[in-house]
């Protein structure tokens, strides 16, 4: 299967938290293809993955980076697709300068930005963005929805069951 996903980075060492992307897509068996792409040491390539990435095949663009991170942003000024940037927390500023950097983008040139090391959630963005026009999909979607729901639930009554057996009140579930 050709990819439809386009994971990339501003270097290797941002995989341990992209990789969280490349399992969600996994679990919806999508394809998807993974690079390191940087806007600071790379940029013509950039440039040219951007520009050349709807043609591929690409459907959207996942852009995770550390720090200054210009990628994200970079990508979504010379591709159509959509972007969804992860910020990547480095040493230093626990991920702030990355988050800062890549939602605060302007009017014209949207980034959908997950959370600080939000890899997975870029993972299922770039699933339900699939999944617009994918029945199929659509369906595995509500399936997930669902199992976190009966997660969630679970969780309530064994919570309950645990501050009632202490002689504590009852809850909503109730
Ligand atoms: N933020 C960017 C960009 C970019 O935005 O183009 N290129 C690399 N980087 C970031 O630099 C950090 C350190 O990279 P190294 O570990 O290679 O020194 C990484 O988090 C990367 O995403």
């Amino acid at each position: 299967m050709s990819p439809v996903v386009g994971i990339v980075m501003g270097s290797d060492s941002d995989w341990p938290v992209m990789e969280a992307a490349a399992k969600a897509l996994d679990e919806f068996e999508i394809a998807y293809e993974v690079d390191v792409v940087s806007a600071h040491r790379m940029p013509r390539e950039m440039v040219t993955y951007g520009e050349q990435a709807a043609d591929r095949g690409l459907k959207v663009i996942i852009a995770g980076a550390g720090g200054a991170a210009h990628l994200p942003g970079m990508l979504a000024s010379v591709t159509p697709l959509p972007v969804i940037g992860v910020p990547v927390p480095l040493k230093y500023l626990d991920g702030m300068d990355s988050l800062l950097s890549i939602v605060q983008m302007p009017a014209g040139v949207p980034v959908a930005t997950v959370s600080v090391a939000g890899a997975r959630n870029a993972g299922l963005l770039a699933a339900r963005i699939l999944a617009a026009h994918d029945e199929e999909l659509l369906g595995r979607m509500r399936d997930f929805q669902q199992e976190l729901n009966d997660q969630a639930t679970e969780k309530g009554k064994r919570l309950r069951a645990k501050v009632e057996g202490a002689g504590g009140g009852f809850g909503f579930g109730n």
